[in-house]
C-alpha cells in the first residue's frame, strides 16, 4: 500500500531493534510499510548489518547505520542521518533489550551489580534518551512506541532482572507521556505475549512458556509477529491520536487469567 494510501500514508518512522525477520520490530516495520509508511531500520554492529541490509531492501526501507545505545555517538550519528535524510519524523519504533543470559536463570535475588546496570541501561534508560533525540524531529507530533513484557506486572519464571527493567520501561512510558504530550508526541507501550526470537532464546524454558500461553490464554494460542505489528499500526498511526501513556496487553488475553484453564492439559509433574 506504499505510496499515497493506507492509513500511515506520508508518514516517516525510525524502528529499532531488528535482528533478523523474526524480530518483534521486524513485525511492527512490515505492517507500518504495508500501511504505506516510510520507514528507517538500524543494525547493531556488523553482525547484524548482514541480516538488516537485506529486510530493509525488502521493506524500500532507508538504512540509518550501526546503533548501540550504550554509544551515544552511535545515537547521534543515527539521529543526525535521519534529520539529513528526511528533515523530520513522525514515529519511532524501541524494540531493544538485553540482560545476562546466565541471570535469567536462578534467583533474581543473585543479580550483580554490573548486569543491573547494564540491563536498565539498553532495556530502560535507552528509551528516554532515544526519546529526547527525536523530540526536536517530531515537529508536528508523533508517536513513540516500545515493547515491554507481563514479567513488568508479575513474577514470571526465569524473567528477573529483566522483569524489573520492564517495570521501569513501563514507568518511563508515563512520564515520557506528560513531558512529550504538550508537543503532540504520544508515548505507549505494547506489552506482547512471548513470541521465539533471537532475545526470548536466552529466556530459560521458553518452549514451555509458549505452551503455557498457547493453553491458558483466552485466545488459546500465542501471538505472532504479525499481529504485534498490527497493532503496532495503530498506536503510529492517527487512529491512537488520543491515547498516550498506555500500556496495552498484545498477549491473546493472556494477562486477565488467574490459573490455569479447566480444559487445559496439566504440563506440571505436580499429582496430588
Ligand atoms: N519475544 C518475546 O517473547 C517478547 C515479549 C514481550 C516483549 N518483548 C520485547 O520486544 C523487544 C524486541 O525483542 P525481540 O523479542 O523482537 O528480540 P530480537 O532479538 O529480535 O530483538 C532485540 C533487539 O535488541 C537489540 N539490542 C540489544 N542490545 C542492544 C544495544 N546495546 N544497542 C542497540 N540494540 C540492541 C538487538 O540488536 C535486537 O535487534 C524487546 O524489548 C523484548 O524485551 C519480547
Amino acid at each position: 500500500m506504499a505510496g499515497g494510501q493506507g492509513l500511515m500514508a506520508g508518514k516517516r518512522g525510525l524502528i529499532l531493534g531488528v535482528a533478523n525477520n523474526r524480530s518483534i520490530a521486524f513485525g511492527i516495520a512490515k505492517a507500518c510499510v504495508d500501511h504505506g509508511a516510510e520507514i528507517a531500520l538500524t543494525y547493531q554492529g556488523e553482525a547484524f548489518k548482514k541480516r538488516v541490509e537485506p529486510l530493509a531492501a525488502e521493506l524500500n526501507a532507508h538504512v540509518a547505520g550501526h546503533c548501540d545505545v550504550t554509544d551515544p555517538e552511535s545515537l547521534d550519528a543515527v539521529f543526525a542521518d535521519i534529520a539529513k535524510h528526511w528533515g523530520k519524523l513522525d514515529f519511532l519504533v524501541h524494540a531493544i533489550a538485553f540482560s545476562d543470559k546466565d541471570e535469567l536463570t536462578g534467583r533474581y535475588v543473585e543479580t550483580t551489580r554490573d548486569n543491573f546496570l547494564r540491563t536498565m541501561d539498553i532495556s530502560v534508560f535507552s528509551f528516554t534518551t532515544i526519546a529526547k533525540r527525536a523530540e526536536p524531529l517530531m515537529t508536528d507530533g508523533g508517536s513513540l512506541l516500545t515493547l515491554t513484557y507481563y514479567g513488568a506486572e508479575k513474577v514470571m519464571p526465569h524473567y528477573n532482572v529483566m522483569g524489573v527493567a520492564k517495570a521501569a520501561l513501563e514507568a518511563s512510558v508515563r512520564y515520557l507521556a506528560v513531558d512529550l504530550g504538550a508537543k503532540k508526541i504520544r508515548v505507549n507501550a505494547i506489552s506482547a505475549g512471548p513470541i521465539k526470537t533471537l532475545a526470548a532464546s536466552g529466556i530459560g524454558d521458553f518452549r514451555y512458556i509458549l505452551k503455557w500461553n498457547e493453553y491458558n490464554s483466552p485466545l488459546k494460542q500465542t501471538v505472532t509477529q504479525e499481529e504485534v505489528g498490527d497493532s503496532g499500526v495503530y498506536f503510529l498511526s492517527d487512529l491512537s491520536r488520543g491515547v498516550t501513556g498506555e500500556v496495552h496487553h498484545v498477549d491473546s488475553g493472556y494477562h486477565v487469567v488467574g490459573m490455569k484453564a479447566v480444559d487445559a492439559p496439566d504440563i506440571s509433574t505436580v499429582k496430588d
